[in-house]
Protein backbone atom coordinates (compact mmCIF):
# COMPACT_ATOMS: atom_id res chain seq x y z
CA UNK A 1 0.00 0.00 0.00
CA UNK A 2 1.17 3.44 -0.87
CA UNK A 3 1.78 5.70 2.41
CA UNK A 4 -0.68 7.96 3.09
CA UNK A 5 -0.35 11.73 4.24
CA UNK A 6 -3.89 12.17 5.16
CA UNK A 7 -4.18 9.85 7.88
CA UNK A 8 -8.13 10.48 9.82
CA UNK A 9 -7.92 9.35 13.13
CA UNK A 10 -11.81 7.85 14.36
CA UNK A 11 -13.07 9.18 17.86
CA UNK A 12 -16.14 9.27 19.86
CA UNK A 13 -17.70 13.02 20.24
CA UNK A 14 -17.45 12.95 24.05
CA UNK A 15 -14.85 15.95 25.13
CA UNK A 16 -13.03 13.28 27.41
CA UNK A 17 -12.95 11.04 23.72
CA UNK A 18 -11.96 14.60 22.23
CA UNK A 19 -9.41 15.05 24.54
CA UNK A 20 -7.59 12.25 24.67
CA UNK A 21 -7.56 12.20 20.59
CA UNK A 22 -6.26 15.34 20.65
CA UNK A 23 -3.43 14.12 22.66
CA UNK A 24 -2.86 11.53 20.08
CA UNK A 25 -3.41 13.44 17.07
CA UNK A 26 -0.51 16.02 18.58
CA UNK A 27 1.92 13.19 19.57
CA UNK A 28 1.77 11.84 15.86
CA UNK A 29 1.80 15.38 14.21
CA UNK A 30 4.96 15.92 16.12
CA UNK A 31 6.43 12.26 15.00
CA UNK A 32 5.32 12.90 11.10
CA UNK A 33 5.34 16.57 10.45
CA UNK A 34 4.80 15.70 6.49
CA UNK A 35 1.83 14.43 7.71
CA UNK A 36 -2.02 15.31 8.72
CA UNK A 37 -4.17 13.50 11.16
CA UNK A 38 -7.72 14.86 11.19
CA UNK A 39 -10.21 13.63 13.20
CA UNK A 40 -13.66 12.15 12.35
CA UNK A 41 -16.36 12.41 15.09
CA UNK A 42 -18.82 10.25 15.39
CA UNK A 43 -21.24 8.83 18.30
CA UNK A 44 -22.02 5.36 19.55
CA UNK A 45 -24.68 3.14 20.77
CA UNK A 46 -23.17 4.06 24.39
CA UNK A 47 -23.66 7.80 23.61
CA UNK A 48 -26.94 7.32 22.32
CA UNK A 49 -28.35 5.20 25.74
CA UNK A 50 -26.84 7.87 27.53
CA UNK A 51 -30.22 8.92 29.20
CA UNK A 52 -31.12 5.50 30.59
CA UNK A 53 -28.66 2.91 32.64
CA UNK A 54 -26.80 0.53 30.67
CA UNK A 55 -28.37 -2.51 31.16
CA UNK A 56 -28.04 -5.94 29.57
CA UNK A 57 -28.37 -4.69 25.48
CA UNK A 58 -24.81 -6.27 25.38
CA UNK A 59 -22.77 -3.43 26.48
CA UNK A 60 -19.72 -4.66 25.05
CA UNK A 61 -18.54 -2.68 22.23
CA UNK A 62 -21.24 -0.10 22.56
CA UNK A 63 -18.71 2.45 22.61
CA UNK A 64 -16.17 0.90 19.82
CA UNK A 65 -18.94 -0.89 17.26
CA UNK A 66 -19.54 2.15 15.04
CA UNK A 67 -15.93 3.08 15.12
CA UNK A 68 -14.78 -0.69 13.69
CA UNK A 69 -17.21 -0.32 11.16
CA UNK A 70 -15.64 3.45 10.02
CA UNK A 71 -12.23 1.44 10.36
CA UNK A 72 -12.91 -1.84 8.39
CA UNK A 73 -14.38 0.89 5.92
CA UNK A 74 -10.99 2.63 5.53
CA UNK A 75 -13.15 5.97 6.46
CA UNK A 76 -10.25 6.35 9.13
CA UNK A 77 -7.45 4.65 9.66
CA UNK A 78 -7.17 4.02 13.49
CA UNK A 79 -8.95 4.70 16.53
CA UNK A 80 -8.61 6.45 19.98
CA UNK A 81 -10.19 4.75 22.84
CA UNK A 82 -10.12 4.58 26.80
CA UNK A 83 -8.80 1.27 26.96
CA UNK A 84 -10.87 0.44 29.44
CA UNK A 85 -13.84 0.82 27.49
CA UNK A 86 -12.11 -1.52 24.82
CA UNK A 87 -13.75 -5.09 24.84
CA UNK A 88 -11.13 -7.83 25.49
CA UNK A 89 -11.86 -9.80 22.57
CA UNK A 90 -10.91 -7.77 19.57
CA UNK A 91 -12.66 -8.08 16.48
CA UNK A 92 -11.18 -10.33 14.01
CA UNK A 93 -9.02 -7.91 11.99
CA UNK A 94 -8.52 -5.11 14.59
CA UNK A 95 -5.80 -5.25 16.69
CA UNK A 96 -4.38 -2.62 20.01
CA UNK A 97 -1.50 -1.32 17.65
CA UNK A 98 -0.55 0.99 21.02
CA UNK A 99 -1.19 1.34 24.71
CA UNK A 100 -0.32 4.99 26.01
CA UNK A 101 1.55 5.98 28.79
CA UNK A 102 -1.53 5.45 31.79
CA UNK A 103 -2.10 8.05 33.69
CA UNK A 104 -2.61 7.43 37.58
CA UNK A 105 -4.96 4.38 37.39
CA UNK A 106 -7.24 5.20 40.75
CA UNK A 107 -10.86 6.16 41.05
CA UNK A 108 -11.40 8.51 43.45
CA UNK A 109 -14.71 10.05 45.54
CA UNK A 110 -15.96 13.66 44.14
CA UNK A 111 -17.83 15.93 46.57
CA UNK A 112 -19.44 19.32 46.09
CA UNK A 113 -16.71 22.24 45.65
CA UNK A 114 -15.50 23.12 49.31
CA UNK A 115 -16.88 19.88 50.49
CA UNK A 116 -15.30 17.53 52.88
CA UNK A 117 -15.97 14.22 53.97
CA UNK A 118 -13.56 11.57 55.68
CA UNK A 119 -14.30 8.04 54.27
CA UNK A 120 -14.82 6.40 57.44
CA UNK A 121 -17.20 9.02 58.17
CA UNK A 122 -19.61 7.76 55.23
CA UNK A 123 -22.31 5.79 56.24
CA UNK A 124 -26.23 5.77 56.60
CA UNK A 125 -27.89 8.23 54.50
CA UNK A 126 -24.84 9.13 51.93
CA UNK A 127 -25.74 8.90 48.32
CA UNK A 128 -23.02 7.73 46.02
CA UNK A 129 -23.24 8.54 42.59
CA UNK A 130 -22.05 5.56 40.16
CA UNK A 131 -23.24 3.62 37.30
CA UNK A 132 -20.74 0.97 37.54
CA UNK A 133 -21.42 -2.26 39.47
CA UNK A 134 -17.19 -2.75 40.30
CA UNK A 135 -17.05 0.75 41.97
CA UNK A 136 -20.72 0.14 43.72
CA UNK A 137 -19.97 -3.36 45.14
CA UNK A 138 -16.71 -2.06 46.62
CA UNK A 139 -18.17 0.89 48.28
CA UNK A 140 -20.43 -0.51 49.58
CA UNK A 141 -17.91 -2.96 51.59
CA UNK A 142 -15.85 -0.35 52.04
CA UNK A 143 -18.60 2.15 53.75
CA UNK A 144 -21.63 0.31 55.02
CA UNK A 145 -24.81 1.54 55.26
CA UNK A 146 -24.12 3.84 52.25
CA UNK A 147 -26.71 3.80 49.16
CA UNK A 148 -25.76 3.77 45.49
CA UNK A 149 -27.53 5.72 42.92
CA UNK A 150 -27.15 5.80 38.91
CA UNK A 151 -25.45 8.69 37.70
CA UNK A 152 -24.97 8.76 33.42
CA UNK A 153 -23.97 11.08 31.02
CA UNK A 154 -20.72 12.66 30.40
CA UNK A 155 -18.19 13.76 32.65
CA UNK A 156 -19.51 17.33 33.01
CA UNK A 157 -22.72 16.17 33.16
CA UNK A 158 -22.27 14.05 35.67
CA UNK A 159 -20.49 17.05 38.13
CA UNK A 160 -23.39 19.03 36.98
CA UNK A 161 -25.69 16.51 38.50
CA UNK A 162 -23.72 16.50 41.46
CA UNK A 163 -23.44 20.24 41.55
CA UNK A 164 -27.19 20.98 41.49
CA UNK A 165 -28.95 22.47 44.26
CA UNK A 166 -31.12 19.64 44.58
CA UNK A 167 -28.60 16.71 43.79
CA UNK A 168 -29.29 13.51 45.58
CA UNK A 169 -25.81 12.76 45.68
CA UNK A 170 -23.13 13.23 48.24
CA UNK A 171 -20.31 12.05 46.66
CA UNK A 172 -19.68 10.95 42.85
CA UNK A 173 -17.60 7.75 42.05
CA UNK A 174 -15.09 8.60 38.67
CA UNK A 175 -11.54 7.58 37.32
CA UNK A 176 -8.64 10.16 38.06
CA UNK A 177 -7.69 9.56 34.73
CA UNK A 178 -10.30 11.78 33.02
CA UNK A 179 -10.98 14.54 35.54
CA UNK A 180 -6.97 15.06 34.57
CA UNK A 181 -7.58 14.94 31.14
CA UNK A 182 -10.13 17.53 31.11
CA UNK A 183 -8.24 19.11 33.63
CA UNK A 184 -10.86 18.86 36.65
CA UNK A 185 -8.05 17.78 38.96
CA UNK A 186 -9.21 20.15 41.47
CA UNK A 187 -12.48 18.38 41.75
CA UNK A 188 -10.67 15.31 43.44
CA UNK A 189 -11.93 14.82 46.75
CA UNK A 190 -10.29 11.83 47.79
CA UNK A 191 -7.93 9.13 45.83
CA UNK A 192 -8.96 5.72 46.92
CA UNK A 193 -6.22 3.81 47.37
CA UNK A 194 -5.90 0.07 46.15
CA UNK A 195 -6.58 -1.41 49.84
CA UNK A 196 -10.05 1.06 49.74
CA UNK A 197 -10.87 0.17 45.74
CA UNK A 198 -9.21 -1.88 42.88
CA UNK A 199 -10.18 0.15 39.59
CA UNK A 200 -11.27 -1.04 36.08
CA UNK A 201 -9.28 -3.00 33.81
CA UNK A 202 -6.86 -0.36 31.65
CA UNK A 203 -8.35 2.19 32.84
CA UNK A 204 -5.89 5.58 32.65
CA UNK A 205 -4.47 4.27 29.20
CA UNK A 206 -5.19 5.16 26.07
CA UNK A 207 -5.52 2.28 23.89
CA UNK A 208 -4.85 3.02 19.73
CA UNK A 209 -6.52 0.49 17.65
CA UNK A 210 -6.17 -0.28 13.73
CA UNK A 211 -6.31 -2.87 10.97
CA UNK A 212 -4.42 -5.47 11.85
CA UNK A 213 -2.87 -5.78 7.98
CA UNK A 214 -2.10 -2.34 8.09
CA UNK A 215 1.76 -2.60 8.62
CA UNK A 216 1.92 1.59 7.36
CA UNK A 217 -0.09 2.25 10.81
CA UNK A 218 1.40 -0.37 12.99
CA UNK A 219 4.91 1.33 12.05
CA UNK A 220 3.34 4.82 12.89
CA UNK A 221 1.91 4.34 15.90
CA UNK A 222 4.92 1.97 17.68
CA UNK A 223 6.23 4.93 18.93
CA UNK A 224 3.37 6.08 21.55
CA UNK A 225 2.98 2.06 23.09
CA UNK A 226 4.19 2.43 26.53
CA UNK A 227 5.52 -0.95 27.41
CA UNK A 228 5.45 -0.80 31.30
CA UNK A 229 1.58 0.35 30.52
CA UNK A 230 1.53 -2.53 28.28
CA UNK A 231 2.62 -4.91 30.23
CA UNK A 232 0.09 -4.34 33.25
CA UNK A 233 -2.72 -3.65 30.82
CA UNK A 234 -2.44 -6.73 28.98
CA UNK A 235 -2.51 -9.06 32.26
CA UNK A 236 -4.96 -7.07 33.69
CA UNK A 237 -7.31 -7.79 30.23
CA UNK A 238 -6.12 -11.33 30.63
CA UNK A 239 -7.83 -11.65 33.73
CA UNK A 240 -10.68 -10.08 32.22
CA UNK A 241 -10.78 -12.15 29.32
CA UNK A 242 -11.13 -15.32 31.29
CA UNK A 243 -13.63 -14.54 33.40
CA UNK A 244 -16.01 -12.68 31.58
CA UNK A 245 -16.58 -15.74 28.34
CA UNK A 246 -17.86 -13.02 26.12
CA UNK A 247 -19.68 -9.92 28.24
CA UNK A 248 -17.99 -7.67 30.55
CA UNK A 249 -18.14 -8.54 34.16
CA UNK A 250 -17.38 -6.51 37.38
CA UNK A 251 -14.07 -6.94 37.91
CA UNK A 252 -11.24 -4.84 40.13
CA UNK A 253 -7.51 -5.04 40.04
CA UNK A 254 -4.17 -3.46 40.13
CA UNK A 255 -0.48 -4.18 38.90
CA UNK A 256 2.34 -2.84 39.61
CA UNK A 257 5.94 -3.49 39.02
CA UNK A 258 8.26 -4.49 41.88
CA UNK A 259 10.84 -1.83 42.19
CA UNK A 260 14.17 -2.97 41.40
CA UNK A 261 16.97 -1.85 44.65
CA UNK A 262 19.66 -1.47 42.23
CA UNK A 263 17.16 0.93 39.33
CA UNK A 264 19.32 1.77 36.82
CA UNK A 265 16.94 5.04 36.23
CA UNK A 266 15.15 2.81 33.55
CA UNK A 267 11.51 1.36 34.42
CA UNK A 268 11.60 -1.90 35.45
CA UNK A 269 9.69 -4.09 33.52
CA UNK A 270 10.77 -7.68 34.77
CA UNK A 271 8.34 -8.60 37.87
CA UNK A 272 5.09 -7.48 37.94
CA UNK A 273 2.44 -8.23 41.04
CA UNK A 274 -0.93 -8.37 39.87
CA UNK A 275 -4.44 -8.26 42.38
CA UNK A 276 -8.18 -8.65 41.49
CA UNK A 277 -10.86 -9.25 42.98
CA UNK A 278 -14.94 -10.18 41.77
CA UNK A 279 -17.28 -9.01 44.15
CA UNK A 280 -21.34 -9.56 44.52
CA UNK A 281 -23.48 -6.11 44.28
CA UNK A 282 -24.07 -5.92 47.47
CA UNK A 283 -20.68 -6.26 48.62
CA UNK A 284 -20.85 -9.33 50.96
CA UNK A 285 -19.54 -11.69 48.98
CA UNK A 286 -15.61 -11.44 47.37
CA UNK A 287 -13.43 -13.23 45.72
CA UNK A 288 -9.71 -12.07 46.05
CA UNK A 289 -6.40 -13.08 44.18
CA UNK A 290 -3.35 -12.03 43.64
CA UNK A 291 0.52 -13.27 42.19
CA UNK A 292 3.90 -11.85 41.01
CA UNK A 293 5.80 -13.05 38.24
CA UNK A 294 9.24 -12.41 36.55
CA UNK A 295 7.70 -11.45 33.21
CA UNK A 296 10.84 -9.78 31.72
CA UNK A 297 8.94 -7.42 29.33
CA UNK A 298 7.19 -10.33 27.41
CA UNK A 299 4.06 -9.46 26.94
CA UNK A 300 3.24 -13.13 26.70
CA UNK A 301 4.35 -13.48 30.21
CA UNK A 302 2.16 -11.13 31.46
CA UNK A 303 -0.96 -12.31 29.74
CA UNK A 304 -0.08 -15.58 31.43
CA UNK A 305 0.21 -13.90 34.93
CA UNK A 306 -3.20 -12.47 34.31
CA UNK A 307 -4.06 -16.61 33.33
CA UNK A 308 -2.77 -17.40 36.74
CA UNK A 309 -4.99 -14.69 39.11
CA UNK A 310 -8.15 -15.26 36.62
CA UNK A 311 -7.90 -19.33 38.13
CA UNK A 312 -7.40 -18.66 41.52
CA UNK A 313 -10.44 -16.38 41.39
CA UNK A 314 -11.99 -19.32 40.18
CA UNK A 315 -11.07 -21.66 42.51
CA UNK A 316 -12.47 -19.09 45.27
CA UNK A 317 -16.00 -18.66 43.57
CA UNK A 318 -15.51 -15.95 41.39
CA UNK A 319 -18.04 -18.25 39.14
CA UNK A 320 -20.64 -18.58 41.13
CA UNK A 321 -20.27 -14.88 42.03
CA UNK A 322 -20.31 -13.52 38.24
CA UNK A 323 -22.93 -16.21 37.63
CA UNK A 324 -25.61 -14.52 40.54
CA UNK A 325 -24.31 -10.48 38.80
CA UNK A 326 -25.09 -11.98 35.35
CA UNK A 327 -28.33 -13.25 36.53
CA UNK A 328 -29.48 -9.91 38.23
CA UNK A 329 -28.06 -7.97 35.12
CA UNK A 330 -30.82 -10.00 33.02
CA UNK A 331 -33.28 -9.37 35.51
CA UNK A 332 -32.69 -5.76 35.02
CA UNK A 333 -33.98 -5.42 32.03
CA UNK A 334 -37.47 -5.42 33.46
CA UNK A 335 -38.15 -1.99 34.40
CA UNK A 336 -37.45 -1.53 38.40
CA UNK A 337 -39.34 0.95 40.81
CA UNK A 338 -36.32 2.59 42.56
CA UNK A 339 -32.59 4.04 41.94
CA UNK A 340 -31.23 2.22 44.44
CA UNK A 341 -32.06 -1.03 42.38
CA UNK A 342 -31.62 0.59 39.04
CA UNK A 343 -28.17 1.58 39.89
CA UNK A 344 -26.80 -1.93 41.49
CA UNK A 345 -27.51 -3.06 37.73
CA UNK A 346 -26.65 -0.35 35.69
CA UNK A 347 -23.60 -0.90 33.57
CA UNK A 348 -20.70 1.12 33.30
CA UNK A 349 -17.08 -0.26 34.17
N1 LIG B 1 -16.91 4.73 31.40
C1 LIG B 1 -16.60 6.03 30.93
C2 LIG B 1 -15.14 6.31 31.02
N2 LIG B 1 -14.26 5.73 30.18
C3 LIG B 1 -13.00 6.14 30.53
C4 LIG B 1 -13.11 6.99 31.62
C5 LIG B 1 -12.02 7.65 32.33
C6 LIG B 1 -10.67 7.61 31.69
C7 LIG B 1 -9.96 6.30 31.81
O1 LIG B 1 -10.34 5.41 32.57
O2 LIG B 1 -8.93 6.16 31.11
C8 LIG B 1 -14.47 7.13 31.91
C9 LIG B 1 -15.07 7.99 32.97
C10 LIG B 1 -14.99 7.39 34.36
O3 LIG B 1 -15.00 6.17 34.52
O4 LIG B 1 -14.94 8.17 35.33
Amino acid sequence: MSTRDTIPIGTRKSVLAIAQTVQVQSALEKLNPTKTFPLLKMSTTGDNIQGQPLSSIGTTAVFTRELETALENKECHLLVHSLKDVPTQIKPGFVIGAMMKREEPNDVIVMRPGEFKELKDFGVGDVIGTSSVRRASQIRRLCPGVSVKDVRGNLNTRLAKLDAPDSPYTCLLLAAAGLQRLNFDDRITTKLLPNMMLHAVGQGSIGIECRSDDTEILELIKPLDHLPTRLRCEAERSVMRILEGGCSVPIGVWTEFVPKSNADGSENVDTLHLKALVSSLDGAEIAEAEATAEVNGSVELAVELGRTVATQLLERGADKILEKVLKDRHESLAPTGTGEEKTTKGWDV
